[in-house]
């Protein structure tokens, strides 16, 4: 049994990223994972297989909708499903080697199986108990429930199941028009399927700029995808391959049910921490199950600390990987930092939607005058010969200061494009910053460039 400085229990985007810097920082460290693969939710059953099918379904969108416009002639391809999974799971295999690799290189040891913690400094895997100075752990989320929906992954699905489905199905109801239900909700769309959305809220992407809410769902529809807005589901009736979908418009209190070969709930994600025995060792929750830390991750026991999925904030891999960097950072004596109003989001559908920053509404509720620099796709040569000119970017700066607050982006590219405004952001730079930097022609760029022009004397091609 090895003495650990650091042991990290998960190994998703934020126990892998933190186990490779405490390693590199010279701190004698293993990671434990109880899955058969590194990479947690992210690699396994999140980010990667979605975008691999996201991308696959995109590529035959493109060819049935576009192909032909460009003079590429001919009959579309035709789906073969198992292939599709068997690339996807390609794709994923090839991520979780890659970090299997990263292990060796940097000497993190992977200790196979579930970890608890017994008390303070030991984490017990299997029948072994390892010694640790430190302990981080990392075990991420699992999909929450709804009341009166239960779950089979094969009729009723998380977006688990949903990744390797038996068949493309005819009909499906996706439960929650949030991340995962418009992104795989895509997917199936694009592969034929006869998608309907059934939201609780009057918005989809609760929490997004309001015109980036309309102007995506707006796109949706047009590409076939159908909504039901302000409904509680109530119950879903699972049958061996089928399914209804009882819900209640919130409205008029009418009842109304919906017929499905697959249903995806998709509501949201709740911390994971079943197993690790943090009742007994007095680590504080927070009434939603998320571990609660102080500013250096640490929780409320000495030398245990907390990262990603499993804390507050917002549940992504690369907010996951910054508190693993700075949580180890901590841990080595240096000064780790995050900048929680710097962390970009991006929704993978086609176009992409990005944002950072404040929203225009949450700047009317602070009462901060501010300035909106928006620029159409239309107005960029290079998104118009890509059939992309539907969307905008839109820069919100300081009324005063011209300082950048936020950015919204629903566009070709938008999840490559937000971080010439996060970088400036964190920069502390105003719109003009950005406006004065040279742009390369024709570039998807120039439309952020043109935005933050428009926040000044204004936009030259709008
Ligand atoms: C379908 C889907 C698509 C997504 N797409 C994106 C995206 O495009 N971009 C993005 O930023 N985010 C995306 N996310 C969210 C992203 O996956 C999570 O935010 C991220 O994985 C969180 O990282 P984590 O390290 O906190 O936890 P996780 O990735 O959940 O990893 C936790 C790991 O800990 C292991 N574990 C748990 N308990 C124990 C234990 N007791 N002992 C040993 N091991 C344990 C688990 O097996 C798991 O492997 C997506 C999520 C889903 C479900
Ligand atoms: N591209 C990405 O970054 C990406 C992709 C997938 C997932 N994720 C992360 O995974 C997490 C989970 O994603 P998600 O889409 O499940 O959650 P979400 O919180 O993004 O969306 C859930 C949606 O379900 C709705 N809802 C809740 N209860 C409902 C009910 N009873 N009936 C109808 N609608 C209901 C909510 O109003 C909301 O719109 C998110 O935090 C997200 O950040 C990120």
């Amino acid at each position: 049994m090895a003495q650990y400085d650091v042991i990290i229990i998960g190994s998703g985007p934020g126990g892998y990223v933190s186990a490779i810097r405490c390693a590199q920082l010279g701190l004698k460290t293993a990671c434990v994972e109880g899955r058969e693969t590194l990479g947690g939710t992210c690699l396994n059953v999140g980010c990667i297989p979605s975008k691999a099918l996201l991308h696959a379904s995109h590529m035959l969108h493109e060819a049935e909708h576009n192909f032909a416009k460009m003079g590429l002639k001919g009959k579309s391809p035709s789906v073969d499903w198992k292939q599709m999974l068997a690339y996807k799971d390609d794709v994923i295999g090839q991520n979780t080697k890659g970090i299997e690799f990263l292990f060796k290189k940097n000497k993190v040891d992977w200790l196979k199986g579930w970890g608890s913690i017994p008390e303070a400094g030991k984490v017990k895997v299997g029948d072994v108990v390892h010694e640790a100075k430190n302990i981080i752990i990392a075990t991420g989320s699992e999909s929450s429930s709804l009341p009166g929906v239960e779950v089979d992954e094969k009729v009723v699905v998380t977006s688990t199941g949903a990744l390797e489905l038996g068949k493309v199905p005819k009909k499906m109801v996706v439960i929650g028009a949030g991340v995962i239900g418009l992104e795989l909700g895509s997917v199936y769309s694009r592969l034929g399927s006869e998608v309907t959305v059934v939201e609780f809220l009057d918005a989809i992407t609760p929490g997004m700029d309001g015109e980036v809410q309309k102007t995506f769902q707006r796109m949706l529809k047009k590409q076939g995808l159908k909504f039901v807005m302000g409904a509680a589901v109530q119950s879903v009736e699972a049958m061996k391959t089928k399914a209804k979908v009882h819900y209640k418009l919130r409205k008029n209190d009418t009842d109304t049910t919906l017929d499905a070969d697959v249903v995806l709930v998709a509501t949201g994600r709740k911390p994971y921490t079943d197993g690790l025995g943090l009742e007994g060792l007095g680590v504080t929750l927070s009434k939603r199950g998320q571990i609660e830390t102080d500013d250096h991750w640490q929780t409320s026991v000495k030398g245990i600390y907390a990262i990603g999925d499993a804390i507050d904030g917002p549940m992504l891999a690369h907010k996951a990987e910054d508190e693993g960097m700075a949580c180890a950072e901590v841990l080595a004596g240096k000064h780790g930092h995050v900048n929680y109003g710097v962390i970009p989001g991006v929704i993978y559908t086609h176009p992409e939607v990005s944002n950072v920053g404040a929203t225009e509404e949450s700047l009317k509720e602070q009462g901060r005058k501010y300035k909106v620099g928006k620029f159409s796709f239309m107005g960029n040569g290079r998104a118009k010969a890509v059939f992309a000119g539907d969307g905008f970017v839109k820069i919100l700066a300081d009324a005063e200061t011209d300082r950048i607050l936020g950015a919204h982006i629903i566009g070709p590219a938008a999840g490559d494009l937000i971080h010439e405004i996060c970088v400036a952001m964190e920069f502390g730079a105003s719109a003009q910053d950005l406006a004065l930097t040279c742009h390369a022609h024709p570039t998807y760029s120039e439309a952020v460039r043109e935005a933050a022009l428009a926040c000044g004397d204004g936009a030259i091609h709008a």
